[in-house]
This record gives structure tokens, C-alpha cells and sequence, in this order.
């Protein structure tokens, strides 16, 4: 094992090491300053695929910048799900969409939508909201807003749903245009909002960019293929994380912001999960939101090159859950060339619980009767707003829809997640509301991983903000 010691921080400032350069990671760093060292996994580097936001080109199974996880969705129903490797994480991958969780989820003290307000706000850019945070938030307009989205937001009145006009405003669900960090069609991951003025270093040491001078504070220190095997202890408490090189980085705090698949296999590997060490119940629980999507055809033009792909949704209660518990979100932009588009419907406030171990994601999709239920009511009001005026359905057809036996066979063959994993390492369960691991000193948990349940929108806004609560809960 080689031993590296970290140097400390002037003026005798704890270090502290991020591990996981995505969403939460690079915000939480780039707040930190210059008393931070993030360790990425991945490259450092950008492509030109992950600037371009109209791509999904990174979410192939044999991407480089794509973990690539098997999973299974049901029992005998696998998958690969996509999660971004490299600086930025997810948020270099993703669909760009950038949408606050609602007033409703229950996450603990210290974490309804009032906490999070200061911190969501904190890192917008938005005429509408937040004004000098570092992530620009726009919504389609113009020549970028498609005419299959004005059509969709049309049918969705007419259906009698109510408009939601600002998804962000922590207002009742409805149908409204969904905000995006994409500027101009290029994807502003939270490495290119956060990370400025950080000193990027690539695997072997050497400098790809070097700080930025006329900064304040300083920028943290980020460091490209440096995966993390494990966390290191002297007793009970955290003193640096061991590198699968055999390198040995230090620390006065760790900080795991590997997502919410890299985190709890970092806590599992450290001695710290069911039965373990530290028994608390890591990768239990688990929750994210089952979708299919309905593809349809239209007449319209392709969408403008810079156009968002998804840009409007309804959300709305299917009967209990006036928060609102299943979306339909167009997507406006074919995913191959020439093929249709698609109503993406989820069930984005499931009862089904999943399961992560080291060798297995399990998400045990549809496991109620009730979350079957409220999958096909979204799939039938998506078929209801197309005949209403958006496009025409390709499948399933009518017979198929019309029938719960036939419609469960169809979902069970187009069933897919929305890759918007949570609770893995959950507030309550194993972290407390400061995200400190429970039983251990010196080790916290900033990412998604920390959500009980999955919010009822997609969790890219939120995983920022959990960065940005991090910095405040460290800096104290
Ligand atoms: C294809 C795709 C599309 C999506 N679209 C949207 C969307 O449009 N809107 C939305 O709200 N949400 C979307 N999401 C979800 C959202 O992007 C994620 O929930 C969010 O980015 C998670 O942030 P995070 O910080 O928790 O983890 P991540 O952003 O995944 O970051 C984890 C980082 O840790 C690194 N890492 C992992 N293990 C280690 C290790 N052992 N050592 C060092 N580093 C490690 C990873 O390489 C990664 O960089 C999408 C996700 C995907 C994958």
C-alpha cells in the first residue's frame, strides 16, 4: 500500500475528500473552495456528446462515460441502466431536466421543501426564481418550444388537468413546461457550473487546467480516475479513503457523494451495511420511478437542433396523492433517426421497495396492486391526451389498452426505470439529518443516496441542492 498524506489546508482547516464527482459531489467541492480534494472515478476530460444535451449518446450499454449497471427490474427481468462515470456524474448524461421535488415529500427534519428552498435557490440561474446561483434554468420557448408540446399542454386542459405554469413554484400538479440547465443545446453539468475554478489533475498527476487565479476562495482540487475502493478507520472514526491503486488519500472528514449505486457499495466494501461492522440497513429500501414509454407519430417538423428533448409534463394525483404520483413527460426528439416520439409514463411515488447489495440491484418494480394500477391509469391518460390532439399512437393498440390483463403483459414488456435512484444510504435509516453515518465519526453521505424515497420529480435539481446543504452542514 503506498501512503500518500493529504496536506491540510492553511490555517489549519480540515481537509476534507469528496468521493464522486457528479451531481451533489462537484457542488459540494466546488463550495468547499480550495479545502477540498473530489476523487472522480472517471476522466476529467469532457466529449462533445456530453456538452450536446439534445444527445443520449452517453447512455449506451458500451459507453465510456456509462457505468452500465445489470439490474433487474422484476423478478426475471433484466436490464442495464446508465449512470454517468466522470466529472459531473449522472449530470453529463442526463436528460438535463431540471425540476425541484414538491412540497410534499416527507424526508425528515431538516428536509421538507422550506429547508431545501435556501439551497435550491442557491444554485439557480433562473428569471423566475434564484438569480445568481451557477446552473442556468431556462424553459423552451420559441423556435425551441416543439409544436407536439404545445399541443400536449392543449390537451391537457381540455382533458379538464389544471396548468402548473412554474413546475418549480412548489404549487398543486398540472401540466407545464418543464425547466432545463441546457443552454442554447449545450448541457451545463453541475461540473461545468460548479467546478470553474477547480485545479483538474488527470490520473497520473499531471495538470489539465490549473486553478483559476483571480478566484476568492480557491478552487478545489479534482482528480480524474481515482476510484475509491474503500473507507479507511482508526477506530470508529474516518481517516482517509483507500484507492483501488493501492494509494492511500487522508482526511480530516470523507464525504461520499459516489450516487446512490457507488455509495452504498463504498459503505458495504468499508464494513458498513446488514450484518456488518456497522449494521445499518444500506441499499435497503431503495426507490426509484418504473416507466414505459408510448411511442406516437406526428406531422411536425424535427425539433430545432437546440431544443430540449422532453419538454412538457403533466403530473397530477391518481387518486390519493394530491401531490401528484404518475407523470406523463413528451419527448419531442425521436431517439434514433426517423423513429417516433414518445410519452415517457411513470409512477413517480411508488409503493415497491428495492434492493441493493454488492453483485445485485433488484428494484422489485410493481410489486402492489396499487402501483400496477396507477402505472396503466398513466398509460391510458397518455393515450386519452394523444387522441386529444398530440399525435398518433403507435402501440399499444386499442384492444391491448382497453384490458388489465393484455395492458400488464405490454407494460411487462416495455417496463423500464426512469434511472432516478434513491435511498440507498437513507436520512433516518443510516445517516442522520446531517448526513453524518450513523455508529462512525468523520463520514458523511451527500447525494442521493440520502433521500428516503425517490421525490415525485426527477431528482437532478435536488441532488445539487443536497451538495449545496452539505457545504453549509461542513462549513459550520
Ligand atoms: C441517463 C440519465 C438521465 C437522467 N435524466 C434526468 C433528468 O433529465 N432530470 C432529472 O432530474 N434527473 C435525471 N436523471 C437522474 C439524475 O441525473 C441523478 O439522480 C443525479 O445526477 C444523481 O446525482 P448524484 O450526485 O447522486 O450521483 P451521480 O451524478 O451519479 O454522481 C456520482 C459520481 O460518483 C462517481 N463514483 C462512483 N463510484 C465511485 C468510486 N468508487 N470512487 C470515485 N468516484 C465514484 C461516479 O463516477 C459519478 O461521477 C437522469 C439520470 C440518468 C443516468
Amino acid at each position: 500500500m503506498r501512503e500518500v498524506v493529504h496536506p491540510v489546508h492553511p490555517a489549519g482547516v480540515r481537509d476534507v475528500v469528496v468521493v464522486g464527482g457528479g451531481s451533489a459531489g462537484c457542488a459540494l467541492a466546488g463550495r468547499l473552495g480550495a479545502r477540498a480534494t473530489l476523487l472522480e472515478a472517471g476522466p476529467v476530460s469532457l466529449l462533445p456528446e456530453l456538452l450536446d444535451a439534445t444527445s443520449l449518446a452517453a447512455t449506451a450499454p458500451d459507453h465510456p462515460r456509462n457505468w452500465a449497471h445489470d439490474v433487474l427490474l422484476r423478478p426475471g427481468q433484466s436490464a442495464v441502466v446508465p449512470r454517468g462515470l466522470g466529472l459531473g456524474g449522472s449530470s453529463a448524461i442526463n436528460g438535463a431536466n431540471w425540476v425541484r421535488a414538491t412540497r410534499a415529500e416527507a424526508w425528515g427534519p431538516g428536509w421538507t421543501w422550506d429547508d431545501l428552498l435556501p439551497f435550491y435557490e442557491r444554485s439557480e440561474r433562473d428569471d423566475r426564481h434564484g438569480t445568481t446561483g451557477p446552473v442556468p434554468v431556462q424553459r423552451p420557448a420559441g423556435d425551441l418550444l416543439h409544436p407536439a408540446a404545445s399541443r400536449f399542454c392543449g390537451a391537457a386542459l381540455r382533458l379538464g388537468f389544471p396548468a402548473e405554469p412554474d413546475k418549480n413554484a412548489g404549487a398543486a400538479p398540472g401540466v407545464g413546461l418543464v425547466p432545463s440547465n441546457s443552454v442554447d443545446g449545450v448541457r451545463i453539468s453541475a461540473a461545468m457550473a460548479y467546478l470553474r475554478d477547480a485545479v483538474l489533475l488527470r490520473a497520473d498527476g499531471s495538470v489539465l487546467r490549473p486553478s483559476n487565479a483571480g478566484s476568492a476562495v480557491g478552487g478545489p482540487s479534482v482528480r480524474g480516475e481515482a476510484p475509491v475502493d474503500r473507507i479507511l478507520f482508526d477506530g470508529d472514526r474516518a481517516r482517509g479513503v483507500l484507492l483501488t491503486s493501492g494509494e492511500v488519500v487522508e482526511a480530516g472528514e470523507v464525504v461520499l457523494a459516489a450516487g446512490a449505486v457507488g455509495t452504498p457499495r463504498l459503505l458495504l466494501r468499508s464494513g458498513i451495511g446488514p450484518g456488518l461492522r456497522v449494521d445499518l440497513p444500506v441499499g435497503v429500501d431503495f426507490t426509484d420511478h418504473p416507466a414505459v414509454f408510448l411511442p406516437f407519430v406526428d406531422a411536425d417538423p424535427p425539433a430545432h437542433p437546440h431544443a430540449p428533448g422532453s419538454q412538457v409534463a403533466l403530473n397530477w394525483d391518481a387518486g390519493a396523492d394530491p401531490a401528484g404520483d404518475v407523470e406523463v413527460l413528451a419527448f419531442v426528439r425521436p431517439f434514433s433517426p426517423g423513429g417516433p416520439l414518445h410519452l415517457m409514463c411513470a409512477l413517480q411515488h411508488p409503493d415497491s421497495r428495492g434492493l441493493l447489495t454488492l453483485d445485485r440491484i433488484e428494484y422489485r418494480y410493481l410489486r402492489t396492486e396499487h402501483d400496477r394500477r396507477r402505472l396503466r391509469h398513466a398509460i391510458r391518460t397518455a393515450a386519452e391526451l394523444l387522441r386529444a390532439g398530440v399525435g398518433t399512437r403507435v402501440e399499444p393498440e386499442g384492444g391491448v389498452l382497453g384490458n388489465d390483463r393484455t395492458l400488464d403483459a405490454w407494460i411487462a414488456d416495455h417496463l423500464t426505470t426512469s434511472v432516478h435512484l434513491c435511498g440507498t444510504a437513507a436520512i433516518g435509516r443510516v445517516v442522520d439529518p446531517e448526513l453524518r453515518v450513523l455508529g462512525v465519526e468523520g463520514l458523511r453521505v451527500a447525494d442521493t443516496s440520502v433521500l428516503p424515497t425517490v421525490p415525485r420529480r426527477g431528482p437532478s435539481a435536488t441532488a445539487v441542492a443536497i451538495g449545496e446543504r452539505a457545504a453549509e452542514l461542513i462549513g459550520r
